[in-house]
């Protein structure tokens, strides 16, 4: 029979890989060196021009929980056989490095550092695959919230996705990604008590068919809500027939229970929704309800959105489930994690490059920054700029910024500030930073929108964000690819 072991700690959350490597450093003694790792993604998803960081929550939470039980040495010795002498270190591991990252509800765009890992080679090496699969996730969602937020606009969106999240860490950390990029509220009641996302909702058809008829249903369920905090009164007219049933109905019911619930709208769910929200629009102003609103869900993005607003549909919340938390149209982020500096053995730090056939696949090499240039003039950014860690661009008057590629196309920017985008998170293996409220990180996200030029915010085709490399980085760049290309000329 198998053996079992308590799911008890998240340190194996990773690929066997990682240990396989670690044992290796830890055998030729190397373990301990000091080497610099930087998380990024290249291409943005969704064709977007723009994208939202998140993720960094339970970064921290997993990097305070760093270390392996007593059932997590149990298994690395009965399936894989590790040395005594490497798992007692293994025991005795913890984070003892330095993390520094974007703040949730950051703006990121391709090729720029969104965390950086500066530690002990195994160390870094290990919180690879979790730190991958936590940002790739939920920055991916953030993201493609933001996008139907962006098509949305001032009106409110619900999120509406756990049944068909891929999986219950999906749902709960994917709403939280999708209020960070400006939902208003979450129909998970367990995300809404671990984060404090307003957790709201309405009713499923299952309800109207229990009673067998829209009227009666949906008067016991304004009983239930005049019971209720909040009072939120939102029946679901669709199950039989939304204009002849299910929303005179609503009116009838909101009509008896005035004053004692809140009639904050109806929801739509199937139909032609352009067509049946301008006539519910109609029946409620007519009924005296003009601030009731219509709430639609069923399939929702931001292209049918986009479509239902210029069929001049009179919805005014929107309630988005499948198509936002398994990010329908590009299911995956392809951030990676790349090695930038190690330490050599007479404790000096050595630039790393990875090359590739493809210039696009070539790493930055070095220790790096990432600034983002705020014109003073207009507050918008001019673009993002990677500097050497030892540069700091506000001492400059005019920075130059060319394209990393195509290096011809550049600019000189004056009268800026480059604010430095990433932050303290651990050092020396302690937490050193707060993380702020969700309602604070949501504000965040949303008042970034207003460094960007509308180019860039535009669900098609936008224009391509500068993320351009300092002269220096780029000249070190270029030097350490001469250098990996002369040393393998050498090879016999
Ligand atoms: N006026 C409209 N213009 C564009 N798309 C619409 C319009 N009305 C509804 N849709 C979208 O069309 C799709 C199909 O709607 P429909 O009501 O036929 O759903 P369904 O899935 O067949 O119904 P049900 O959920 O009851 O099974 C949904 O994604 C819906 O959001
Ligand atoms: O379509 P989504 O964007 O994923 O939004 C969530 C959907 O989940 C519910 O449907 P479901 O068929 O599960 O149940 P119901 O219609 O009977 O409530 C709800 O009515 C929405 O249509
Ligand atoms: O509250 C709702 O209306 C709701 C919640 C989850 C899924 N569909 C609808």
């Amino acid at each position: 029979m198998r053996k079992e072991y308590p799911d008890d700690s998240l340190i194996l959350h990773t690929d066997a890989y990682q240990v396989n490597m670690i044992e290796t450093y830890w055998h030729d003694g190397i373990h301990n060196r000091k080497a610099v790792f930087e998380l990024f993604f290249r291409k943005l998803p969704f064709g977007n021009g723009y994208g939202i960081f998140a993720g960094l929550e339970r970064i921290i939470q997993y990097i305070q929980d760093f270390r392996f039980t007593d059932s997590d040495i149990e298994y690395l010795r009965d399936e894989f056989g590790y040395e005594e002498e490497f798992l007692a270190y293994l025991k005795g591991l913890k984070f003892t490095g330095k993390i520094r990252s974007m703040r949730e509800g950051e703006l990121v765009f391709g090729n720029e550092t969104i965390l950086q890992v500066d530690s002990t080679l195994a160390e870094a090496q290990l919180v690879e695959t979790a730190l991958l699969n936590i940002v790739n996730y939920q920055t991916l969602i953030a993201t493609k919230a933001s996008r139907i937020k962006q098509i949305i606009g001032s009106e409110q969106a619900m999120e509406f996705g756990t049944r068909r999240a891929q999986e219950m860490d999906a749902a709960i950390w994917g709403t939280r990604a999708a209020f960070i990029a400006g939902f208003s509220s979450t129909s998970n009641m367990r995300a809404g008590k671990l984060f404090g996302i307003p957790a709201s909702g309405t009713h499923a058809h299952s309800m109207i068919q229990a009673y067998m008829d829209d009227y009666t249903a949906m008067k016991k369920y304004a009983e239930s809500c005049v019971r209720r905090k909040n009072k939120a009164f939102i029946p679901l007219v669709d199950t039989y027939d939304t204009l002849r049933s299910g929303v005179p109905s609503a009116i009838k019911v909101a009509k008896e229970f005035e004053g004692r619930v809140k009639f904050d709208g109806i929801r739509l769910d199937s139909g032609d929704m352009a067509y049946l929200s301008k006539e519910a629009r109609k029946m409620l102003d007519d009924a005296g309800f003009p601030d009731a609103c219509i709430v639609a869900s069923n399939d929702l993005d931001e292209y049918t959105i986009m479509n239902l607003k210029a069929q001049g549909a009179k919805i005014n919340v929107w309630g988005i489930g499948t198509k936002l938390i398994t990010a329908y149209d590009q299911p995956a982020l392809g951030a990676v994690y790349k090695i930038v500096a190690i330490e050599n053995e007479h404790g000096e730090m050595l630039d790393t490059i990875k090359i590739s056939g493809n210039p696009e696949k070539v790493t930055t090499p070095g220790i790096k920054k990432l600034y983002r240039i705020i014109n003073m003039i207009n507050q918008r950014s001019e673009g993002d700029y990677i500097a050497l860690d030892e540069e700091n661009p506000n001492d400059e008057d005019h920075l130059k910024m060319f394209h990393p590629v195509h290096t011809y196309i550049s600019k000189f920017v004056t009268n800026f500030e480059a604010r430095d985008l990433h932050h303290d998170i651990f050092v020396d293996g302690q937490l050193v930073y707060e993380l702020p409220d969700i309602f604070e990180i949501q504000k965040f996200a949303l008042s970034n929108m207003d460094v960007l030029w509308d180019e860039y915010k535009r669900s098609l085709n936008p224009e391509e964000y500068p993320v351009d490399l300092s002269q220096k980085c780029w000249d070190n760049k270029i030097a350490v690819i001469q250098k990996v290309k002369e040393q393998v000329a050498n090879l016999k």
